[in-house]
């Protein structure tokens, strides 16, 4: 019997959520070495590679978006997959009884968190048989911000900046190169994709995630789709969106292109955007008693220490901020300046927009002057009944772009901390009411739950589960840039027309 498999798998999560994989490493350890350690991006990347080290000091999701966890299995003749179904299913639910999963799993239609990842088709689980003695199990946790940047194409088409794509390899490279375009910094850039070209609108899907599954230094085997990353890769990195989408020389970290047959009325390219947060791991299992006899995607000479410093490289130039905030000292701020926010914070997102817009604050909570942070955190419960912080990055802004504005003039917001930037509703309402936009850096959760020194309450818990509820925190130093005044200019928008002007070159 595999009496070790469900322990196996849960090394598996926690070592997926907690540990980046060997080649991710080593190409996030290369964009470090091209930024300008000064610059914005280079400011990103520290805050990045502290936290890649934090999260395996610490056991802790390496960010709060632990995603939708997806199985590729392969097994051989005569295995139990009920049995492993099950296990999975229990390993996924007690991972996320011990925060290295984030509550993730909610209805599709009422938003309502089962709590432990498990509901309607999830965890996914997608079993293959093979000729092999061994079984092989695969997990990738890839996150929502992203995953909402996965674009699907149909050739021939119009491609925005690009032109008319035909049905051959340069119609393919167009399409890829506008679908690294469009992702801005929104899915946590510096990122990676798989592509699949061909198959219909679901395999070829599945095929791009797959293509997730290679190493990043691997070659392409088929030399034509070989040229093509290598096209990719280099013209991608001529657009300047940079870490978080703040301008920098490091857009993509890697193109992973696969081909599928077609019918000959259909011809997709499908894109799958992974952020720089890059978790996929594997294993090799015994299937005499289900233990772990090899791990994939981890080397010997592995890079096991990223950040070089001790802590952020701040210059002293930073703007302290302490919340409550007044008005004059936000409309003081600027694009591009580096602020430290200390005092009271409020989580804020999807539900919370919907929900405010209808509905008074809870009791006894006052946001004027306040701090609105766009994160869904992974939260521990004490045992004293207090909460601890185990991730909380920022989640991606432009989702609440219908609200902000209004939920700004409402509730007296002087400060949204997110990530992506918004868009010029948003801008309009910064401008009118007095207000700026914070990016924070997407994906270092536990860089910032270390600045957050307390969980002074909740709201909204019942209601809206873990990462959607009103969570009330005490910060300090807590590190994000200016992307966006009080006097109408937008970082987004000026990296947005920028790299443009450079797809089109690159046309
Ligand atoms: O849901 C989240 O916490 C973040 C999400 O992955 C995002 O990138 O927006
Ligand atoms: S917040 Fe960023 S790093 Fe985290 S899952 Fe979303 S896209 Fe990835």
């Amino acid at each position: 019997m595999m009496t070790n498999f469900r322990n196996s798998v849960l090394s598996l999560i926690t070592e997926t959520s907690a540990n980046l994989p060997s080649d991710v490493r080593r190409a996030i350890a290369a964009a470090i070495e091209r930024e300008d350690p000064d610059s914005r991006a280079g400011l990103s990347m520290s805050a990045i590679s502290l936290n890649i080290d934090m999260a395996v000091d610490r056991v802790a999701p390496v960010c709060q978006d632990t995603g939708m966890p997806t199985f590729f299995i392969h097994a051989p003749k005569g295995v139990d997959q009920l049995f492993m179904k099950r296990e999975i299913e229990e390993a996924i639910a007690e991972a996320s009884r011990t925060g290295k999963l984030r509550p993730n799993a909610v209805d599709a239609i009422t938003g309502k968190n089962s709590g432990n990842n498990l509901g309607c088709h999830v965890p996914v689980i997608h079993f293959e048989p093979w000729e092999k003695e061994d079984i092989e199990v695969r997990l990738i946790l890839k996150g929502g911000g992203c995953e909402n940047k996965n674009i699907q194409y149909s050739l021939p088409m119009e491609v925005p900046g690009l032109g008319r794509a035909a049905r051959d390899i340069d119609g393919v490279r167009k399409c890829i190169l506008h679908s690294v375009w469009q992702a801005q910094g929104q899915g946590c850039s510096p990122g990676f994709i798989g592509v699949g070209v061909g198959g219909d609108r679901t395999s070829g899907y599945e095929l791009a995630k797959k293509q997730l599954f290679r190493r990043v230094d691997d070659t392409n085997p088929d030399h034509d789709l070989q040229g093509l990353e290598e096209s990719i890769m280099a013209s991608a990195n001529t657009f300047g969106i940079g870490p978080m989408g703040f301008g920098g020389k490091t857009t993509l970290l890697g193109c992973k292109i696969g081909k599928s047959h077609r019918v000959p009325a259909s011809f997709f390219v499908s894109v799958a955007y992974n952020c720089w947060a890059y978790r996929r791991l594997g294993i090799i299992v015994d299937p005499a008693d289900g233990s772990v006899k090899e791990w994939q995607f981890r080397d010997e000479n592995e890079i096991t220490r990223m950040a070089k410093g001790e802590g952020m490289p701040l210059t002293g130039k930073e703007v302290v901020l302490k919340a409550p905030l007044t008005e004059e000292e936000v409309r003081s701020l600027r694009v591009g300046d580096v602020v430290l926010v200390s005092g009271e914070m409020h989580t804020g997102r999807d539900a919370f927009h919907h929900y405010i817009m209808h509905h008074d604050l809870p009791e006894g909570v006052d946001t004027r002057g306040g701090v609105l942070y766009h994160c869904g955190p992974v939260i521990l419960k004490n045992e004293d009944g207090s909460y601890a912080v185990n991730a909380a990055g920022p989640t991606t802004s432009i989702r609440e772009e219908p609200y902000q504005a209004d939920v700004i003039k409402k509730l007296g917001l002087r400060a949204i901390i997110g990530k992506g930037g918004m868009g010029p509703k948003t801008l309009a309402g910064l401008q009118e009411h007095g207000a700026v936009y914070l990016n924070a850096i997407g994906g270092a959760a536990q860089y910032y739950a270390a600045c957050i020194k307390k969980v002074t309450g909740v709201d909204l818990l019942e209601e809206m589960g873990v990462p959607e509820a009103m969570w009330h925190f005490e910060v300090e130093g807590f590190p994000a840039i200016v992307t966006m005044d009080a006097h109408g200019n937008s970082l987004h928008s000026e990296i947005e027309n920028d790299s443009k002007r450079a797809l089109e070159a690159a046309g």
